[in-house]
């Protein structure tokens, strides 16, 4: 076995310290022509195994920014990003692309799902990227649907579901290779309190019964309740992080 593949095996299992991901005086400066622009400005944030924790900002203030580096999908302009104390600026492209195929499960606003397949299909489209089984990989999709409450809709298009169920679509989609950290970014932004209030409490269960990470991004106060941490960020830099306490359940 080769060092870079040894180096994901230990990603993927979150063996090795409690911290997840540490960011390290972090910049994220975007160039458009001779202008630049400093979207991140020296962030520090640690993010711990097992943990809830909710990213509050305003729009502007850099949380998409930070999502994509949080989901190895971007490096920082200076500074560190570090997961399982390993700089993601020096991983080769295919060992992120394998971080991300499994040990991430993404959830967006936007649910992200293919038009042109069916339920089922999209929930098992990751287990495609990662070459499985087709009969395990539908086994997978139908049990996950199942917990979702979709399974009477394995063959509906994404576009005969309401948006509740599309976003649970997508969560299924995020479950379907059992990943360790689910990265969600306003994940009830186009949903009504009630249906977005199940989402957050199935996020929560996650959290909470499987002890997965938990990195959620919005702009909304109110979506913090499940949260251990809440990291508030403005104009590009971490303003404050709270604790929450809550009473025991
Ligand atoms: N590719 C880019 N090029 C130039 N500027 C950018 C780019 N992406 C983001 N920005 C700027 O960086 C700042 C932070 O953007 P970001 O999308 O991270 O904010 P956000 O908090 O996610 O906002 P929203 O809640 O509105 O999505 C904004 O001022 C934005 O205009």
């Amino acid at each position: 076995m080769d060092e870079n593949h040894t180096n994901v095996e230990q990603e993927l299992a979150g063996d090795g310290p409690d911290t997840l991901m540490r960011l390290t005086d972090v910049w994220k400066i975007y160039k458009m022509g001779d202008v630049e622009f400093a979207a991140l400005k020296g962030v520090d944030l640690e993010i711990l195994h097992g943990e809830f924790v909710v990213i509050l900002g305003p729009s502007g203030s850099g949380k998409s920014t930070m999502m994509n580096l949080l989901g190895c999908l971007d490096i920082p302009s200076k500074g560190v990003v570090e997961l399982n104390n390993r700089d993601i600026a020096q991983m080769k492209e295919s060992e992120l692309a394998q971080i991300r195929g499994q040990l991430i499960g993404f959830i967006f606003q936007t649910f992200n799902l293919l038009p042109t397949l069916n339920t089922i299909e999209n929930v098992m489209l990751p287990l495609e990227f990662q070459e499985a089984d087709p009969d395990h990989s539908w086994k997978r999709a139908e049990q996950l649907l199942d917990i979702v409450s979709l399974g009477d809709k394995k063959y509906n298009l994404p576009s005969q579901l309401s948006g509740g169920q599309r976003q649970r679509v997508a969560i299924a989609r995020s479950l379907a290779v059992d990943p360790k950290v689910i990265l969600a970014d306003e994940p009830t932004g186009n949903l009504d309190s009630e249906t977005g209030n199940y989402i957050l409490e199935f996020l929560s269960n996650l959290h909470q019964k499987e002890g997965k990470t938990i990195i959620m991004i919005t702009h909304d106060p109110e979506l913090t309740k499940y949260a251990d941490r809440v990291v508030h960020i403005k104009d590009g830099m971490v303003d404050n992080i709270e604790i929450i306490k809550r009473e025991a359940m």
